[in-house]
């Protein structure tokens, strides 16, 4: 029997709560009758504000509250940002669907300076993100890396406060919450790589929820499926979290798959690359030899492998 109303568990930051209203309006546009609601929660990876994500125990930070509410049965689905979804999920939880992906670029955001060439010597950027750190500290070896954690909200607040003379955030983030005016310029591939599943909205449920996971597939885009299965293959591969400095750009045009993957050192900005292609239907095969390239340079020194 079809469930006549879907919950959708999700995080209380204006991003997740936009994400999850974006998929409970497309899954009452596919199917009409069905109602959908929203549980807001807090999580552990909200909470801890203090302490880079790596420090706390990673990504999965973000999850746990809201597969238990699952598991209890007090939601149905869980909507994330992918690339907060560690490479290995839970047992008992599929990601029936990965919606259309948007902008995967970063975004160099700054009240004063145009681009990251144009920060003066010394000057304070703020970022959390090994992978980002790993890689402005390539390009610009003088610049003083800072933490910055919270929401994108917050983190534009302590720019504009000072404390920052520039912050890098994903473009995507920053689109859905209306504020692309703050992107002063893209920080893009293929020079500059983002995480794995960068700007990729997916959406969580129980492997045991057939009637659910039907409804939920409706709105998954195989295209971007192919592309993040990749990323997130070669992630795995290098023992994938958040705590490793990793990035990843698969495309995927008429001649099938091209994924490019980084792996970096936050504090000498040196950076490996890999790149290859495959046919379609060889994503994870594809992001596995990508991951094995990065190895065979040595990337292991960098993952504390
Ligand atoms: N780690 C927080 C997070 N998770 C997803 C996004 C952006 C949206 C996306 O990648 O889909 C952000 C904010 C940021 O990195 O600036």
């Amino acid at each position: 029997m079809n469930p006549s109303t879907l919950r959708i568990a999700t995080r209380k930051s204006a991003l997740a709560l936009w994400q999850a209203e974006h998929v409970a309006a497309l899954l009452r546009a596919a199917h009409p009758g069905l109602a959908v609601e929203l549980v807001p929660m807090s999580t552990r990876g909200d909470e801890i504000l203090d302490q880079p994500l790596a420090t706390i125990g990673g990504k999965g930070l973000f999850l746990k509250e809201l597969e238990v509410a699952m598991l209890e049965g007090r939601a149905d689905l869980a909507v994330h940002s992918l690339k907060d979804v560690p490479a290995q999920l839970e047992p008992g939880f599929t990601l029936p669907a990965m919606l259309p992906r948007a902008d995967a670029a970063d975004a160099f955001v700054s009240n004063d300076w145009a681009d990251l060439a144009a920060l003066p010597h010394g000057a304070r950027v703020g970022t959390s993100s090994l992978r980002r750190q790993a890689q402005l500290r390539a390009l610009r070896p003088d610049l003083v890396l800072l933490d910055l954690r919270g929401n994108v909200g917050t983190r534009l607040g302590k720019l504009d406060t000072g404390d920052y003379d520039a912050i890098v955030l994903a473009c995507a983030g920053l689109e859905r919450l209306g504020l692309a005016a703050r992107i002063r310029s893209r920080l893009a591939a293929p020079d500059w790589l983002p995480a794995p599943g960068q700007a990729a909205i997916t959406i969580e449920a129980r492997s045991d929820n057939p009637a659910a996971l039907t409804l939920l597939a409706a709105l998954d885009d195989a295209d971007t499926r192919l592309a993040v299965t990749a990323e997130r293959a070669m992630n795995h591969a290098l023992g994938g979290s958040c705590t490793v400095p990793v990035g990843a750009w698969c495309v995927l045009s008429e001649h099938g798959l091209h994924l490019r993957g980084l792996v970096g050192d936050a504090a000498t900005g040196r950076l490996l690359r890999a790149e290859g292609s495959s046919p379609s239907d060889q994503a994870l095969t594809l992001g596995r030899k990508v991951a094995a390239a990065l190895l065979d340079q040595g990337a292991s020194d960098f993952l504390g492998l």
